[in-house]
């Protein structure tokens, strides 16, 4: 057994050591110079606390409601795909931490275990992440199945009308495993040995022509909620409200699609700001600690997604690591809240934080 993680950092040595360089190299790299993906960590770090004593915080409450389901925190799992390359139990082992800690799971449409699997392998609060394909037929079936499997919502991501550029991928010439969810309706072989066969096998299949009228497409084909996924400015928050969607999150996509967006917490404000209430805006992207939670709930967020260290969690230690993951956020994330004088969600107000635009001159 290696050694036991203190924090989700962690995981991350120890999902080097475990997996082959191939996919360690997928689940950590982002796009190109990798600009945003360090962002999207040190902008956290750029925010500071405004703590207030002498609040009684003997008695800590985290729990939430995110689109309707009561949750004892305010953190999902994100939608991240082929956690069999993690992991041989793969999303089923993702899915049962969650249930464990009654997380909502977001299955990606990538998944290595179906839809149907994942479903019956535990109960749970499960959302089904979907990409739209040129044949939109598949993507209509893989809607209908999760919706017939008990999934609550739609996680609709539109910033990947094509692949970002990643070079680690490039470079190993990353494979794209089967999909078993698409097996019989589409081949996840792509024949072509230069660069990464799994940009080679989304360019493919993955519908650049997506628009916001299609957002009517989506909703003829499900009864769920539809959560949009990787919103970064207040145009396309105003127009994600306007199509009508139950949901926004402010995402760039872990960093793995256009390099030098700002990082997701530098915009969340914004986005927030845009929405004034109308609908629940969530995050995503970089978020390593309880404080970041904290920060992203100061701005404006009802609750947060965690994408890297939860497969991180799943390569070190399967299940158990997945669950390790979720509960350190969660402890840290309850700590934060008693050191800042906050002992329910709802007391975290912009007031707990300064971001450096509030900062005074003379703290320079
Ligand atoms: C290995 C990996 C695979 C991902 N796969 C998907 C996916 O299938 N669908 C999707 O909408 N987002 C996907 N994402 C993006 C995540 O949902 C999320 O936006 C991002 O990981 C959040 O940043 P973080 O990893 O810093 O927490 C993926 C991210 C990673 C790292
Ligand atoms: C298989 C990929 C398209 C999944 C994805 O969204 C990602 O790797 O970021």
């Amino acid at each position: 057994m290696s050694k036991e993680p203190v924090n989700v950092n962690e995981f991350q040595d120890l999902a080097r050591q475990a997996l082959p360089k191939m996919y360690y190299d997928y689940y950590s790299g982002g796009a190109e110079d990798q600009h945003t993906l360090k962002e999207n960590v040190e902008a956290f770090q750029r925010i500071l606390f405004r703590p207030r004593v002498l609040v009684d915080v003997s008695r800590t409450n985290l729990s939430t409601n995110i689109l309707g389901y009561s949750v004892p925190s305010p953190v999902m799992i994100a939608p991240t795909a082929m956690h069999k390359l993690a992991h041989y139990e793969g999303e089923v082992a993702t899915a049962r931490a969650a249930a464990a800690c009654n997380t909502i799971m977001v299955l990606s449409y990538m998944s290595t275990c179906t839809v149907e699997e994942v479903a019956s392998s535990c109960n749970g609060i499960r959302f089904f992440q979907v990409y739209v394909y040129k044949r939109r037929d598949i993507t209509a079936q893989l809607v209908l199945r999760a919706e017939r499997s008990g999934y609550k919502a739609i996680v609709l991501t539109v910033d990947a009308p094509r692949l970002g550029r990643r070079e680690h991928d490039i470079k190993n010439k990353m494979i794209a495993p089967q999909l078993k969810n698409f097996e019989g309706l589409i081949s996840t072989k792509v024949t072509s040995d230069e660069g990464s066969n799994l940009q080679a096998f989304a360019d493919g299949t993955f519908d650049a022509s997506l628009s916001w009228k299609d957002i009517d497409w989506v909703k003829s084909i499900t009864t769920l909620p539809i959560i949009i996924k990787g919103v970064l400015t207040r145009e396309d928050a105003i127009k994600a409200m306007e199509v009508g969607v139950a949901g926004i999150v402010v995402s760039n996509h872990g960093a793995r699609q256009l390099d030098y967006t700002p990082a997701t917490i530098s915009v969340l404000e914004e986005v927030v700001q845009a929405v004034k209430g109308r609908v629940p805006v969530f995050v995503d992207g970089g978020i390593r600690r309880g404080t970041d939670i904290f920060k992203a709930l100061a701005l404006g967020a009802q609750a947060v997604l965690i994408g890297r260290p939860v497969v991180y969690g799943l390569a070190a230690k399967g299940e158990y690591g997945v669950r390790r993951v979720i509960e350190l956020l969660k402890d840290e994330l309850e700590l934060t809240m008693a050191l800042s004088g906050c002992p329910r969600l709802k007391d975290i107000t912009r007031n707990h934080i300064m971001t450096e635009r509030d900062r005074p001159r003379c703290m320079l």
